[in-house]
């Protein structure tokens, strides 16, 4: 698949020494810095400060984040283990609530432990690594999965809006929204991406005009507020967007701004595609409304991102993290199994029989 794009590894296993080597999101697109995470508190203050973001790429250091802390555990039976892995596995849910693949990957991980129940302590830690490993191989597969069948319904020449960043990144390979990018920019589709910048924390500016510029795709970057003009220009064909959550009724969860970015497409009558791993889709959620929106610090409204102030210290602000893009406004679920019509709950379901 797309020899177009300098896959950056954001979240790879030092097990030398016991550690996580991770690409600090926050630093791009000025400096590629990356840290070694070596323990717990290190892991969850990487999730929670977005130092590695995305649904896929939280749950894989989540999953690497548990291997590494447990892995020189003294423990000298299976219940003394357990309890070290569950008290690591509670603090790694608590960093982040919207992005279902952290709680996916670390049930994944105690599903294994489990299932070696009667190994030895060496043999288990040996077993967690190699599921973590597997967590991250299958999301590569299913990012080159996701580019094929979101090419279906995708035609060479077309612009197609982004929200966010669902790209290599944000994922173990070539992204969930960005994985067709590159993939039609080798068959040579020739597509226009146009990026919305994405405050608070600009991950369109920052991290997919980056990454598009950086593998050469023509990407134009837009403010947040420019989506509708776009679209009425007629320079937008298809919107492809990321997930964090896609509910059991089809309703998805993603960065805030998505939701008016589908209504704006709805307007206009231009298709909106969730990408969407099935590892973040959640059955057990049923309805977006019962999806947890993360709310995150004032300061990344107000300052965080800018050498000034942006706005009066004293102003109330709200700052979640995310928004509920409703099912009817989606046109299709596109995951590694193909392409799902949200307008039947069953739909979703019958992707897991
Ligand atoms: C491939 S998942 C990308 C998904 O995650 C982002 O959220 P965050 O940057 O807060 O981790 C955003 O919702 C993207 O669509």
């Amino acid at each position: 698949m797309a020899d177009h794009v300098t896959v950056i590894e954001s979240v790879k296993l030092d097990d030398a020494n016991d550690a996580i080597i991770l690409l600090d999101q926050t630093k791009l697109p000025n400096k590629k810095e990356f840290l070694q995470l070596k323990t717990v508190d290190d892991v969850w203050d990487a999730i929670y400060q977005l130092k590695v973001r995305g649904a896929p790429a939280i749950g894989i250091a989540a999953a690497y984040g548990i291997y590494i802390v447990t892995k020189n555990s003294t423990a000298s039976d299976f219940e003394a283990f357990y309890q070290e892995f569950k008290k690591a596995k509670e603090k790694l849910a608590s960093s982040r609530p919207t992005a279902v693949n952290l709680f996916w990957a670390l049930d994944r991980m105690e599903a294994r432990l489990m299932k070696e129940k009667e190994a030895t302590i060496s043999e288990i830690i040996r077993a967690l690594k190699n599921e973590a490993n597997l967590i991250k191989k299958e999301d590569q597969e299913v990012c080159e999965a996701i580019g094929r069948h979101a090419l279906e319904v995708l035609e060479p020449g077309w612009g197609i809006l982004t929200h966010c960043n669902a790209g290599t990144i944000a994922t173990a390979k070539y992204g969930t929204a960005l994985a067709p990018i590159y993939l039609g920019e080798e068959k040579g589709y020739d597509f226009k991406v146009f990026a919305d910048e994405t405050r608070p924390l600009l991950q369109g500016a920052r991290l997919t005009a980056w990454e598009l510029n950086e593998a050469g795709v023509d990407v134009t970057l837009i403010c947040d507020n420019m989506a509708s003009i776009v679209m009425s220009q007629k320079k937008i064909q298809a919107v492809l967007v990321g997930c964090d959550r896609v509910a059991a009724n089809g309703d998805a969860a993603n960065k805030i701004g998505t939701s008016g970015v589908a209504i704006l497409a709805k307007h206009y009558g231009i298709p909106v595609y969730v990408c969407a791993p099935m590892s973040t889709i959640d059955l057990n959620t049923e309805t977006g409304n019962d999806i947890e929106i993360e709310l995150r610090p004032e300061e990344e409204i107000k300052t965080k991102w800018y050498s000034e102030s942006m706005a009066p210290e004293q102003v109330k602000t709200y700052n979640p993290a995310f928004d509920v893009t409703d099912h009817t406004l989606i046109t299709g679920i596109i995951t590694e199994k193909g392409i799902v019509s949200p307008s039947y709950k069953e739909n979703l379901a019958k992707l897991f029989d």
